[in-house]
């Protein structure tokens, strides 16, 4: 291993990636520090498992530099192999050694260690820290998915690794353990100090463990950020619909202004005659049995579904009927009190609205359309469109 002096426990700098024709990572950067847990959150298929398995250096790195505390581990001419590069590993299935107990199994990646009560030593260690010590004698068998996660965990951590590498590490349990589990898990990542690389393609996942998420789309990282700018700041649609379900507009940009049911909404940043996806969240409208000033329209309740702690509401706004009907849901907290067929003013707060041109979209020509009030606005009609979470546009 050739030493550098970087800062970042994790170092990886244009990382391009090929199997066959297939370009599987496109020029991907990405550093992390000790301490920091980072999720490789996308869509299937976008290349998170290759990544993961360059740093690990299961795959031989084509092009680009991965550096692990200072020593550059991979490059088009070096290839350090996986056991030298100072990483722990936590797979799905967990990989535990039936025919070995629990202690076994944790210390089996301790073998530079010559003493073997020292190995044990160090593996009850670990294993304290994870809870599972009583259990040191048990087998695989013989303990819950969730025990087994934390012997893993255990075992990945023993023998002090700069990283810890997570694929999936939660998917085998089923939905209420996995939250026990993957809180425990972070505390314990947290406490060791080790810098994380997880993988997952669960959104709500990645934002409870990362305290940065590097998302990715067809081999590239679109924005790797803290959960709280990927859900607020988004850089385009894709990021603005992997998190949540989003309602969607498409209009074109003229003199300025989209034309919403919520009135024209400001998008000076982008050229007159764009087309353009309008997002907003489902959480970001206001629903009132009031009358509806400038910035509401009525909206007729056409279906609406408890979930847990909030109601999805279903509603068919009334704008520019027939010519645009629109569909729209919004998410309201606890219950909703109104049978369908009620009719609600619905408003939505213009700083929680996502404006981006889309990519492949052709120029529109300003057409005249009916403004709130179904006036003539000198504004393109839009239509809607629901998109649910992760599935990105
Ligand atoms: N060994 C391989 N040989 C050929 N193609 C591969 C190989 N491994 C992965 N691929 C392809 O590379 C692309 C990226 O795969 P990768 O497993 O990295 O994606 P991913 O984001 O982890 O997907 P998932 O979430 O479904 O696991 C996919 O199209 C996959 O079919």
């Amino acid at each position: 291993m050739s030493q550098k002096s970087e800062a970042q426990v994790l170092d990886i700098r244009g990382v391009n990636h090929a199997y066959g024709d297939l370009k599987v990572l496109k020029g991907v950067d990405l550093q992390v520090a000790a301490g920091e847990v980072i999720c490789l959150l996308g869509p299937s298929g976008c290349g998170k498992t290759t990544l993961l398995r360059l740093i690990a250096g299961l795959e031989v790195l084509q092009q680009g530099t991965i550096s692990i505390a200072g020593s550059t581990v991979a490059s088009s001419s070096a290839h350090t192999p996986p056991e030298k590069r100072g990483i722990g590993f936590l797979f799905q299935d967990f990989a535990l050694f039936p025919h070995l107990s629990v202690l076994e199994n944790t210390a089996f990646g301790l073998v530079s260690i010559r003493s073997r009560e020292e190995r044990n030593n160090r593996a009850m260690e670990a294993l304290k820290r994870v809870g599972m010590s009583a259990y040191a004698k048990s087998y695989p068998h013989q303990l819950s998915g969730g025990q087994q996660q934390r012997v893993a965990l255990a075992r990945a951590l023993a023998p002090r690794p700069s990283i810890v590498l997570l694929d999936e590490p939660f998917s085998s349990l089923d939905t209420r353990l996995r939250s026990q589990v993957r809180d425990e898990t972070l505390h314990v990542l947290k406490h060791s100090g080790v810098a994380t690389v997880m993988v997952t393609h669960d959104p709500e996942e990645a934002m409870f463990m990362g305290d940065r998420i590097a998302l990715m789309n067809k081999g590239v990282i679109v924005q790797v950020d803290g959960p709280v700018n990927l859900f607020y700041r988004p850089v385009n649609a894709f990021v603005a619909t992997f998190f949540s379900d989003v309602n969607r507009i498409e209009g074109v940009v003229c003199q300025g202004k989209v034309a919403t049911p919520f009135g024209a909404l400001d998008a000076q940043h982008i050229q007159d005659n764009t087309v353009v996806d309008v997002l907003f969240r489902p959480d970001s409208l206001r629903l009132d049995i009031a009358q509806c000033d400038i910035h509401g329209v009525i909206g007729e309740v056409t279906a609406s579904r408890m979930l847990v702690g909030s109601t999805l509401v279903h509603l068919r706004l009334e704008y520019c009927a027939p010519s645009c009907p629109m569909h729209v849901h919004a998410r309201i907290s606890g219950r909703f009190p109104h049978p369908d067929g009620t009719k609600l003013c619905v408003s939505l707060d213009p700083d929680d609205v996502f404006i981006f041109p889309i990519e492949d979209g052709d120029e529109h020509d300003c057409q005249p359309c009916c403004d709130v009030a179904g006036q003539n606005a000198g504004l393109n009609c839009p239509v809607s469109a629901h998109v649910p979470a992760g599935q990105g546009l």
